[in-house]
């Protein structure tokens, strides 16, 4: 049988926002020893010493990277027909069927309706999609939906860049291959100047960095 690329939906929509923090590091320490002994290293040279705990600490980093994916909102009441597109943000998530690392960057976009969103808040719900095993297009759908709840309307566009590493230092071995996905909702799906401003904005912005 084979196994569908895009597997699992461990989250739907903005359902388990308030995921469980914390692992047991002493026991994924335990278990990178173990590793490292399965791959034919010595856990106790000097090299070694210090490296399940590292990894362990990692680890518990990267799935709880600390703040929340709730947003802080201005009331701004004159406000209403403005194209706001925040870009330049790059988190880093690790791509679930090989679990190496993939880079992603992203831009998000809405209209405000009498209230706008903190601009940091767009970074951090993108930090809290990239901290797990992921793919690009969940990450891409899950930052979407749960920015329309933020915002409380569905005016709402994503786009995401991504670096593979399992695309790029393994497998195909293809550096240059860049993923884009783009998720866009209510006027950005219906309006083609909005479209199109959000678009270009982006390509724009990749094109430069
Ligand atoms: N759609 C999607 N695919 C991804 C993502 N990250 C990794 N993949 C792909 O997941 C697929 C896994 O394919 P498999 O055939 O099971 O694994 P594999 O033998 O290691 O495949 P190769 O990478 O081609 O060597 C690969 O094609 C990866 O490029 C992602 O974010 N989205
Ligand atoms: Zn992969």
């Amino acid at each position: 049988m084979t196994t569908p690329i895009i597997s699992s939906e461990p989250e739907l929509g903005t359902a388990g926002i308030s995921r469980p923090t914390g692992i047991d590091t002493v026991r994924v320490a335990d278990l990178i020893t173990q590793l490292l002994v399965e791959l034919g290293e010595d856990p106790g040279r000097t090299g070694l010493i210090g490296t399940p705990d590292r990894v362990a600490a990692w680890w518990n980093a990267f799935l709880s990277p600390g703040g929340a994916a709730t947003a802080t909102c201005f009331t701004e009441s004159h406000l209403n027909d403005q194209l706001v597109i925040v870009g330049g943000m790059s988190v880093w998530s690790l791509c679930e069927h090989h679990m190496l690392p993939m880079n992603l960057q992203v831009t998000t976009a809405y209209v405000p309706n009498g209230e706008v969103v903190g601009l940091s808040k767009f970074g951090r719900i993108a930090q809290h999609f990239a901290a797990r095993l992921q793919v690009q297009e969940r990450f891409t759908r899950q930052l979407a939906e749960h920015l329309t709840g933020v915002i409380g309307r569905e005016d709402i566009a994503v786009a995401v860049r991504g670096l593979h590493l399992c695309m790029s230092m393994r497998g195909v071995r293809m550096e240059d291959a860049r993923t884009t996905t783009v998720h866009a909702r209510g006027r950005f799906r219906t309006d083609p100047v909005l479209s199109q401003q959000f678009l270009t904005v982006t390509t724009r912005q990749w094109a430069a960095s």
